[in-house]
């Protein structure tokens, strides 16, 4: 069994976190941080809790505390994680960063986008970016996770087979994107309002959003040099999911690209490759930590649209933070992220 800590224990990742763990036989989630709620008990706050974590109560984040921890997540604003992960790491704690904070690996880059100076350059060196179907083997040896951002992860699963094998120009990728409301976080925050949100639609971020380079960054690593990418967000009423529509276009003949799709992920526990002329629901993956592509080619062109859904919340950050996890401190892979989705 592992003592874990969460820091940022109240939003919606860090609620999303608990979930999954009660689920997890190897994992006693023994800190978890809330400034604002510090003193009130976990099930009390969250009653779908109840008969899990009854004795666990928010206290205010302490880095003695968390340093006791074999693992921390984190689970808070940009800029957070930076000002603990150096004290944590002397400890012998790992670290699975569920923010932004350490997924570029330029901090002059990072600065640029998030509007705040880097607070731990030092770190980025051995800092893993915490993709398992492209960095598996890095993550296993790996003190310190940055969980790739939800958007990202739907993107790049979608183009990693494609970029991988050299098959699509690379100067013009299409990134179509759209969110879930909680992907927004559980503050108040007036687009967030039932009245604001539903029965609307509307793009964001379409001249530059933060997870742009976050994305080019890791389409680069696949294919070996950089990318030309337009990535453009929507925000859908809906509460979870994302749904990513992914354009590219063939550079060469690509041979059947529904097997090369399904070879590339055989072997790979949360990725479906669903059957030709699918087209993936968001909610088909409600609840849990799979992305599920479907991959077409338009009659009579060379363009490839491949569709990738997740769940913003598992896949595209807590899920995907517990198979981290797994990964670093040698479990299977898909302990405690085995349920299937809520259907409808
Ligand atoms: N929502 C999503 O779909 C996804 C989110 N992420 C990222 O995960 C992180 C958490 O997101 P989310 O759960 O949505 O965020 P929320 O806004 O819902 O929650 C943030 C949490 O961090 C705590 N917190 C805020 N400021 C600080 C601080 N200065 N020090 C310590 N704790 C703090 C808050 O509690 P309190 O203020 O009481 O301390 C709260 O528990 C963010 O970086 C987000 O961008 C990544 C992928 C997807
Ligand atoms: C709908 C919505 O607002 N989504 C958020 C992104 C989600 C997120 O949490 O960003 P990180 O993964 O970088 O932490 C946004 O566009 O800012």
């Amino acid at each position: 069994m592992i003592k874990v800590g969460i820091v940022g224990g109240t939003g919606y990742t860090g609620v999303e976190l608990l979930r999954l763990l009660t689920q997890h036989p190897h994992v006693s989630v023994e800190a978890i941080t809330s400034r604002s709620e510090a003193g009130v008990k976990v099930s009390d706050m969250y009653p779908n809790l109840r008969g899990h974590y009854d004795t666990l109560a928010f206290s205010e984040p302490d880095a003695q505390q968390l340093g006791a921890m074999d693992a921390v997540f984190f689970a808070t604003p940009h800029g957070v994680a930076h000002a603990l992960a150096g004290e944590l790491l002397d400890n012998g704690t790992r670290i699975i960063d569920l923010s932004a904070d350490f997924r570029l690996r330029d901090a002059a880059e990072w600065a640029a986008w998030y509007g705040q100076p880097h607070g731990a350059p030092a770190l980025l060196d051995e800092a893993v970016y915490g993709l398992p179907e492209k960095h598996r083997e890095k993550i296993k040896t790996a003190r310190l996770v940055a969980v790739p951002g939800c958007y990202p992860t739907a993107v790049q699963l979608g183009y990693l087979p494609l970029l991988e094998a050299g098959l699509v120009d690379t100067d013009r990728l299409i990134a179509d994107c759209k969110s879930g409301v909680t992907g927004a976080g559980r503050g108040a925050k007036v687009g967030s309002l039932l009245a604001e949100a539903s029965e609307s639609m509307k793009a964001y971020g379409a001249s530059g959003h933060r997870h742009l380079p976050e994305i080019r960054q890791g389409l680069a690593d696949m294919q070996g040099g950089s990318v030309g990418l337009t990535f453009v967000p929507h925000l859908t009423p809906m509460i979870r999911g994302i749904h990513a529509t992914l354009y590219a276009t063939l550079s060469q003949e690509p041979g059947d690209l529904q097997a090369r799709f399904e070879q590339r992920f055989a072997n790979e526990p949360f990725v479906d490759v669903m059957p030709a002329g699918s087209h993936p629901e968001t909610r088909s993956v409600k609840g849990i930590n799979t992305c599920r592509i479907a991959i077409h080619r338009q009659e009579n062109s060379n363009t490839v649209v491949v569709l990738s859904v997740i769940d913003n919340l598992v896949k595209g950050a807590s899920g995907q933070a517990i198979q981290n996890l797994n990964l670093m401190f040698g479990f299977d892979e898909t302990t405690g992220l085995n349920a299937p989705a809520i259907m409808p």
